[in-house]
């Protein structure tokens, strides 16, 4: 250890305590490391300023989406880096080197193996071997070079039991030759055609997924944008149903009991409205079972809070182990939002038969809360991983010829782990068009082929769905940029020309003046009744959904304040709004806390409209006095809205600009990804990626510097955590 490590618990917790003034750390951190000190004392025992020094840093980690602290990382890496220790936004002349020291200097002369003398500590840290299963009670777990909070570690235990379990389950159609397996085939060649819907030659994904995920308890269906998810689900749940319904009239058995969810509302309704539209829509083939098997097909999807039964102000869910979900099969969208918190209630309430299926692109950000489970599940689905015999499955069942390349060779042990046989990515896209620059640049950036060369044909107009604005830092040149793609979205600065432009400038792409000209050119007469009120709020929301602004920072004039601000300012120039108050006509805000008692949810956006006095309740105000009110969609698949008073709206922000992670779960035709004129570790390739995916039919990206786009690019987000070496995926 060097001069500067502090010698004694009391040296390291004003240390920490130094760290938390500086904004280095969360109090709750310190707080830990307090808590186990004096738990130690009141054992008459003392702790090591290492042991401390990882319990804050473990808690730290977790506020930053890690599960656990990596030890072995500290000693091998920078230690600066690895802990983004000062902080993003710290301010240089507040943090001075003077003022505290960085933890490159602090851990400098400590090895691997002073870590594990401080971490042995039977009586705070409980060492466990990668899957034993251990009973203690430590407030921290340390398995390996990993150190948990023992929280955190029982999360991944729970979902690492509740997927392998289910992997271990032995399902009829397994056996090519049994009556499961000639129903599956059936059903699959009904849903799909007998060579698939990529014709013979190619393989047909979709299909491929169906038949996996029908023969594992457990199963993942990833793919990028447009790639077909929702659409193999709903032939999956089709085929599911058509297999247990043919059963009917056996002993016992009934049709399956169905429950969709995703993590937030707003996925849910987009979920919700994408399945209603396709349900009818889907051929059957000959199946026997035909509308029947429609109607057993749910179309309402419930976010995850919602399907627990989540109690307000605690933790606890009203499904648990111990009264668990009436269901035998649970389809969850937009999972790479679930954090392992949420993952393991999900597998605790779940009884043990039922199937649970996760959809989502596992390339885009991790959720906001620790864990990337569904990233690092789908660590191998590119390769495919899997093993001959169920390639040759693939072939009997689904008459489906997997590429060499996605078979691995059975005498490499570490490969083709039973989990890969149960994860599918859907490689085509089906939403865009072969000239799509969406499309082109989400995948240029996922495989991380990025220099200035690659980026030409998006700067230079080679796209007709993408614009590229260069803006020069934060001047007065650059606000206008913005100010005037946030107002009209720019139609011009898209490459489309002659009669197409016409006609897509019917259609977009638009900007923020769209929605306010509809709110201003349909707004119903004063006595028309809440009804048309209604209709008029569903159809600015609509409209309003149309362009969206992203950025990455919360700070900054390229951040969520600085352009809110920019943006109502300009729209206020132009009298679009009447910014009187922070409550006018035409404010769209968003919700960012759960808010129970109104029914909203965070990420729910509304817009503040002027309506009658009667609209949203019976008044005492005369009909035609005029108040503000904000409407929400009611989120419950009825297409009704929800009308508040902006005083009971606690928490809400305005939502001309909204962070990249908030947008996940969302889609606009326009989307805009405002970059800032400096990196900074926020920008990583799974923010740029989920962005630019955001977008369904035009795509614009205001840079002040190209060299800040390809560094984000470049820059990859993995955060520890034990799930993959659990399950076999990596070491
Ligand atoms: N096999 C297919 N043949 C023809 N069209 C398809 C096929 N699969 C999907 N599509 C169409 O492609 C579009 C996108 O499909 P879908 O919504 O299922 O994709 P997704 O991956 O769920 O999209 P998202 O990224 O929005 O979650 C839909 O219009 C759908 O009808």
């Amino acid at each position: 250890m060097n001069h500067i490590f502090p010698q004694t618990p009391e040296a390291m917790l004003a240390l920490l305590d130094s760290w938390l003034a500086a904004d280095w750390l969360r109090a709750l951190d310190v707080a830990f490391a307090r808590l186990l000190d004096s738990q130690a004392a009141t054992r008459g025992e003392s702790l090591s300023p290492l042991l401390l020094l990882a319990a804050a840093l473990t808690s730290h980690q977790v506020g930053r989406g890690h599960v656990c602290l990596h030890i072995g990382q500290l000693t091998s890496q920078d230690p600066d880096a690895i802990l983004v220790l000062p902080p993003e936004n710290a301010i240089p002349e507040e943090v001075g080197e003077s003022a505290t020291v960085r933890p490159s200097s602090l851990l400098s002369a400590i090895t691997l193996k002073d870590w594990e003398s401080a971490l042995n500590e039977p009586s705070t840290v409980g060492g466990v071997p990668v899957d034993s299963s251990f009973t203690g009670s430590t407030p921290l777990v340390r398995v390996g070079p990993r150190l948990y909070l023992r929280r955190f570690w029982t999360y991944e235990q729970i979902i690492s039991d509740g997927i392998r379990s289910r992997l271990a389950v032995t399902v009829p159609c397994n056996e090519p030759d049994s009556q499961a397996a000639s129903q599956l085939r059936e059903a699959l060649d009904a849903m799909f055609g007998a060579e698939g819907t990529s014709g013979s030659q190619s393989a047909d994904w979709q299909k491929i997924a169906c038949a996996l995920a029908a023969r594992s308890q457990f199963s993942i269906i990833t793919g990028g944008p447009g790639t077909g998810k929702t659409t193999t689900v709903l032939r999956l749940l089709m085929v599911l149903q058509s297999v247990a319904m043919r059963d009917l009239g056996v002993r016992g058995t009934r049709p399956l009991r169905i429950r969709l969810a995703a993590p937030t509302g707003k996925a849910a309704a987009r979920l919700s409205e994408s399945i209603s539209g396709s349900v009818d829509a889907l051929s059957i083939g000959d199946l026997p079972e035909g509308d029947r098997l429609r109607l057993s097909i749910p179309t309402v999807v419930t976010t995850l809070h919602r399907l627990l039964g989540s109690r307000p102000g605690t933790r606890l869910f009203r499904h648990h182990a111990g009264n668990p979900l009436p269901i035998d099969v649970l389809v969850i969208d937009e999972a790479s939002m679930v954090d392992v918190e949420m993952m393991a209630a999900v597998f605790q309430a779940l009884p043990p038969h039922a199937r649970l299926i996760l959809l989502g692109d596992k390339d885009q950000l991790s959720s906001v809360d620790a864990g990337a489970v569904l990233g690092e599940l789908c660590q191998r689905a590119n390769e495919g991983g899997y093993t001959p015999a169920t390639a040759q499955w693939l072939q009997q069942i689904a008459k489906q010829q997997l590429d060499q390349g996605y078979i691995v060779n059975e005498s490499d042990s570490s490969q083709g782990r039973a989990i890969d046989q149960s994860i599918t990515m859907l490689r085509k896209t089906w939403r865009f068009g072969d000239n799509s620059g969406i499309k082109a640049l989400a995948e240029l950036i996922n495989a991380g082929r990025l220099d200035a060369a690659a980026l030409e044909p998006f700067q230079g107009g080679s796209f007709s769905d993408l614009a590229w604005l260069k803006v020069r830092g934060s001047s007065a040149a650059s606000s206008d940029v913005i100010s005037m793609h946030a107002l009209t979205g720019s139609p011009a600065s898209f490459p489309m020309k002659g009669s197409l432009a016409d006609a897509w400038s019917q259609d977009g792409p638009f900007g923020y003046q769209h929605y306010l000209e509809i709110m201003r050119k349909t707004r119903p007469a004063v006595d028309a009744g809440s009804p048309a009120f209604d209709d008029w709020a569903k159809a600015v929301l609509e409209a309003f959904s149309r362009f969206q602004v992203l950025c990455a920072l919360r700070a900054g004039p390229f951040g969520v304040a600085g352009l809110n601000e920019l943006i109502a300012e300009a729209l206020n120039t132009k009298k679009l709004i009447q910014r009187n108050g922070s409550w006018y006509a035409g404010r769209p805000v968003l919700v960012t806390r759960n808010d129970y008692s109104l029914k909203l949810m965070n990420g729910d956006v509304g817009i503040t409209l002027s309506v009658p006095a009667s609209v949203s309740a019976p008044s005492r105000e005369s009909p035609s006095t005029r108040i503000l009110r904000v409407a929400f969609p009611m989120g419950d698949g009825s297409g009704g809205i929800r009308w508040v008073s902006p005083s009971r709206l606690q928490a809400v922000d305005t939502v001309y600009a909204m962070t990249v992670h908030k947008s996940q779960g969302s889609e606009f035709a326009h989307t805009c990804l405002v970059l800032p004129d400096r990196s900074s570790p926020v920008l990583t390739r799974e923010l740029i990626y989920t962005g630019i995916t955001r977008a369904r039919n035009w795509f614009s990206l205001i840079v002040p510097d190209e060299q800040t786009f390809l560094d984000a690019a470049r820059h990859r987000v993995v955060r520890s955590s034990g799930l993959g070496e659990l399950l076999g995926l990596s070491q």
